[in-house]
């Protein structure tokens, strides 16, 4: 029994893991020393892909354009499953295979194959329900030449559905790159084996359609990038009261619109107990819920009870907050640093040095990303999730890059990648409303991974909960919601 529950732990495991072309060339040959060979490997992915196209097609006429690569192998023992099944399919081969393994699956495939060239015409293409791309795959070493991206193109502007085999022809599987002008969309893309970062990167995975990962049996890479998971959240223990839930202290500053946005986000993420610290008046507008503690910053702060410190939303860049974001990172506190206040951070503050030895999440966005980069002395070379480790290495925090596909880095080296993301969340306030979260998480969990992670998850469920044309007090009050669905 406990060996099957770990198979399956291990198996959720290796499920999330996003391989670079080079680990998955890596986890080829584990799973070649272990004994299996390419042409086994290429029927499992073949078949489970098969399988996919087989409900997808639901009877309707299926087109597979197969490459001269072992992406096109798995071609055509997509279509000889689908032709055991009954499904009428037709394989149009780009180019002749170059491999092995591929021109053995070749051989094996009983049905019509029509080559491609200039003795194919127009006519002669076929038109149907799906279209099955097994031109390339990770193997892409340069853009698609004009003759294969017409032929792409047409064959995919003449069927009703599209479906990708393991990346889309076209796609740098690496970087998310797209090597071609005007390739197509997708209605379904299969990752074979494991997930590759084009998956999850821009501007690819907006042209994949749903995404779905058929399992070969790849075993875990030591290093690999993770899928960012649906987390379990506990709800408080029998016995808790709002302190030991966790008690949030949010340093208010010039603007407070901000600063209470990303409160009404932090009351719905788990805390105990949050309070606005602020020097001056209580600002217009604030929730009953949220306690307002007045006074100078370090002395609010000499209340041992508080879990975690958010500064940074509505924070100002003057004198003033320069001074609170000091007091900040003298707290020791575990911290989550946003927006003004990731501008003004410099590795020579006082403080700086120590955010390794505690919990500290950096919410930048695009922008603030290259502030910080500039200040801690980083190039900015790389894509996403590199520049975001160089980040995370050089702060000894663990870094949030928000976007269309965020990325968690943290200063091991080790990374989270987010599913795309609403596009309904380019809205004004979005960016407080996930500090406020991650704030929330980081005050009951005290775990800047887990805190980043459940935050992000929660943040992009909230969006798909609040729907579309969203404000981001509605998203906010969403929160909740979204961390109901996932209680253990
Ligand atoms: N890893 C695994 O465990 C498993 C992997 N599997 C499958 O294998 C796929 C990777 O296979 P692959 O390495 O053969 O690469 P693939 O993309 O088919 O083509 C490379 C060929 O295309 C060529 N070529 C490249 N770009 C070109 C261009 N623009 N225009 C023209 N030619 C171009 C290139 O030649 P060259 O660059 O040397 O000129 C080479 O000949 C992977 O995506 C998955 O589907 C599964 O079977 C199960 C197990
Ligand atoms: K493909």
């Amino acid at each position: 029994m406990s060996n099957r529950t770990d198979d399956a732990r291990k198996r959720a495991q290796t499920a999330r893991q996003i391989l670079t072309v080079a680990q998955m060339r890596a986890a080829e040959q584990g799973l070649m020393d272990a004994g299996h060979d390419v042409h086994a490997l290429m029927q499992r992915a073949g078949r489970g892909a098969g399988e996919w196209v087989r409900r997808l097609a639901a009877g309707r006429s299926v087109t597979v354009l197969c490459g001269p690569g072992n992406n096109g192998g798995d071609g055509y023992v997509i279509a000889q499953y689908l032709a055991d099944h009954d499904v009428p399919v037709c394989v149009v081969a780009a180019r002749p295979p170059q491999t092995d393994a591929a021109r053995r699956a070749r051989s094996l495939f009983a049905g019509e194959v029509r080559e491609a060239g200039a003795a194919l015409s127009q006519e002669g293409l076929p038109r149907g329900g799906v279209l099955v791309d097994c031109l390339f795959g990770s193997g892409l070493s340069r853009p698609l030449s004009d003759d294969l991206a017409a032929l792409l193109g047409d064959l995919a502007a003449h069927h009703a559905m599209r479906v990708a085999v393991d990346l889309p022809s076209g796609v740098d599987a690496d970087t998310g790159a797209l090597l071609n002008e005007g390739l197509p969309e997708w209605t379904l893309t299969l990752a074979l084996g494991a997930w590759k970062p084009a998956h999850f990167m821009m501007p690819a995975c907006v042209t994949m359609g749903a995404v779905r990962l058929v399992d070969i049996g790849v075993e875990a890479m030591p290093g690999a990038a993770q899928v960012l998971a649906r987390p379990v959240i506990a709800a408080p223990a029998p016995d808790a009261h709002k302190y030991r839930r966790g008690l949030l202290g949010i340093v208010a500053g010039a603007m407070p619109g901000a600063t209470l946005l990303s409160a009404q986000a932090a009351l719905r993420g788990g805390a105990g107990y949050v309070r606005l610290l602020t020097g001056g008046e209580a600002p217009s507008g604030v929730p009953a819920e949220l306690v307002v503690s007045r006074g100078a910053l370090p002395d609010l702060l000499a209340d041992g009870r508080y879990g975690a410190l958010l500064v940074g939303p509505g924070l100002g860049r003057d004198d003033a907050a320069r001074a609170k974001l000091d007091v900040a990172l003298a707290s020791g506190l575990p911290l989550v640093i946003d927006a003004d206040a990731l501008v003004l951070l410099q590795p020579g503050l006082a403080g700086v040095n120590g955010l390794a030895t505690r919990a500290c999440v950096l919410t930048p966005h695009e922008g603030e990303m290259q502030v910080l980069e500039h200040n801690f002395g980083l190039s900015g070379e790389g894509d996403r999730p590199a520049r975001a480790v160089a980040l995370a290495r050089a702060s000894g925090a663990h870094v949030l890059l928000k976007g269309p596909c965020s990325v968690i880095a943290a200063p091991d080296g080790s990374v989270t990648m987010g599913s795309r993301a609403s596009s309904w969340l380019s809205v004004a306030g979005s960016g407080d409303v996930l500090a406020g979260t991650v704030a929330s998480r980081l005050a009951v969990t005290r775990d800047a991974g887990a805190a980043a992670a459940q935050a992000l998850w929660l943040h992009s469920r909230a969006a798909e909960r609040a729907g579309s044309a969203f404000t981001s007090g509605e998203l906010a009050h969403a929160i909740g919601g979204a961390l109901a669905e996932v209680l253990a």
